[in-house]
């Protein structure tokens, strides 16, 4: 009885949904005299509009019976309010339910809700505003790769050899554009290692923020004998327009010393000296690769929340520098060197897949394995971007220092190495367990910041130690698949 009295009020809903929707064809009619759902505009659509009200299903409004056009494109056809009604070329025998309105993102774009070109949090910004305008991207010297590197450059390398095509002559179908970056802001965070410079990068090679985390305290001091140059950007340090301010450069970072409400220096965009005294050692740099589990949820699957906060943690150490002669005391200076983080999620594959592989390495399968098994190679990271950035910053170039580069991937170093960056030492990554089996010290922290002995498994800047079977697996096909430049004796489980 139940059963039949919903059955009847789902017809009866069905039939009134039928009658204010159908259009006015003769349908032919079911053995229940309900005439058959088959018309175009889904009465469904239209009772959750109905339902929902205008505002969830707004755009739907913009639909409607037209008779069907031929070329989508043909005027008036993705805009209902200028349909001048249909000719008789037009006609034909059949509604069709079409939408009359142009692609989303093109609608947003004509309301000025979405950007062109400008990446910064999707938010458009005025043509005039000086912190939009590109055009003050570092002097080409600073980008130049010792070998030609992109078709374009072959292109331009041979014709210029023949002297038959002019540079710009080259068909911009075949030019893939020259990497540019472009650091867009800079500012001072304090951090448990002490206070650090973070700066944001634009490029044109992606759509990523990638990012520099600075360490050079010696630049808050207004000492300016110092001989040790400032790890500074260029592009950063440029004057961006004629219009731009002084509170247009403080704004953006390209200041001197440490901002407060007394203090606003601008910086000048003069070319920083990349020539350091023989007896500073050379900055310590880190290439870090995004991971959102290790470092921002406390995965314990990997070490890289450890290894971002180890790297900053060694950056920052006092250099204590060698006396000159056995009576006089060593002198310490403050660390200096830099982080680049690059937003390559996954060793490149993202995080989505790499959340897939973490299911497929829960069935067995190792890191590598799982990245094959998901159709992507072991590794799909770039270091170009990384090498434009150390240059912008004045790091590891032909001409100046080079870097102390910390890592245990050959690859990385190799990579870096052909972009042209110039590394005078490796210096190992160990895991914090490791260190720690070796006897070493592992809570040297800066004063101020978080107290030695933090709880072991935080994974966070100032956090403590990594461990777990997940990492023991994790690092042994490091060294075993991927050539990590790790002794495996020194593993706590070995
Ligand atoms: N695909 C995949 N990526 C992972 C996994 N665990 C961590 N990652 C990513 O690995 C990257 C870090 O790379 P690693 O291979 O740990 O280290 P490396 O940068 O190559 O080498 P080091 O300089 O010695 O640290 C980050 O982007 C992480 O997101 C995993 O299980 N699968």
């Amino acid at each position: 009885m139940a059963l039949h009295k919903s059955l009847s009020e789902g017809v009866s809903d069905l039939a009134l949904l039928d009658m204010l929707t159908a259009p006015d064809l003769p349908l032919p009619a079911t053995k229940h005299g309900i005439r058959r759902r088959d018309s175009d505009l889904d009465p469904l659509l239209l009772a959750t509009a109905a339902a929902y009200g205008p505002h969830v299903t707004r755009n739907h409004y913009a639909h409607d019976f037209f008779p069907a056009v031929g070329d989508p494109r043909a005027e008036g056809a993705y805009d209902w309010t200028q349909w001048r009604g249909e000719t008789k070329q037009d006609r034909k025998p059949r509604l069709k339910y079409v939408s009359r309105q142009a692609p989303r993102s093109q609608r947003l774009k004509d309301q000025g809700l979405l950007p062109e070109d400008d990446k910064e949090n999707g938010k458009a910004r005025a043509p005039s505003d000086p912190l939009r305008r590109a055009d003050n991207l570092p002097p080409p010297a600073l980008h130049k790769r010792s070998a030609p590197a992109t078709v374009s450059e072959t292109l331009s390398s041979t014709s210029s050899q023949s002297g038959t095509v002019a540079l710009n002559d080259t068909p911009s179908a075949l030019t893939a554009p020259d990497l540019d970056v472009k650091c867009m802001a800079r500012t001072r965070v304090p951090t448990p290692h002490g206070p650090i410079f973070l700066h944001i990068y634009h490029n044109n090679h992606d759509n990523k923020e990638h990012l520099a985390i600075v360490v050079d305290p010696a630049q808050f001091s207004d000492d300016n004998s110092r001989q040790i140059p400032p790890i500074r950007s260029r592009s950063l340090d440029a004057v961006w327009s004629e219009s731009e301010t002084e509170m247009d450069r403080i704004t953006r970072g390209a200041y001197v010393g440490r901002l407060s409400s007394i203090s606003q220096t601008p910086s000048t965009p003069s070319e920083h000296s990349t020539i350091t005294p023989e007896h500073i050692p050379s900055p310590l740099v880190r290439i870090h690769s995004e991971c959102f589990t290790g470092e921002t949820i406390g995965s314990m699957r990997c070490d890289c929340g450890e290894q971002l906060d180890e790297a900053i943690r060694q950056i920052a150490q006092p250099i204590i520098l060698p006396s000159p002669s056995l009576s006089d005391q060593c002198a310490t200076i403050p660390g200096r060197g830099a982080v680049v983080y690059l937003r390559q999620e996954g060793r490149g594959i993202g995080l989505l897949s790499k959340i897939r592989a973490y299911n497929l390495q829960d069935l067995g399968h190792d890191t590598v394995t799982a990245n094959l098994m998901l159709g992507h190679k072991a590794d799909e990271r770039g270091y170009e971007i990384a090498a434009a950035i150390l240059r912008d910053l004045g790091l590891g170039t032909e001409v100046g220092e080079g870097v102390r580069l910390l890592t245990n991937n050959p690859d990385k170093v190799q990579a870096l190495e052909r972009e042209g960056i110039r590394i005078v030492e490796r210096v190992p990554m160990i895991p914090r367990t490791w260190q720690r089996r070796q006897g070493v010290e592992v809570h040297d922290t800066h004063e101020g910041g978080i107290k030695s002995g933090a709880p072991h498994g935080l994974t966070m800047i100032g956090g403590g130690e990594v461990y777990g079977e997940d990492l023991d697996k994790y690092l042994r096909t490091k060294v075993l698949k991927m050539g990590h430049l790790l002794s495996l004796s020194d593993a706590p489980h070995s």
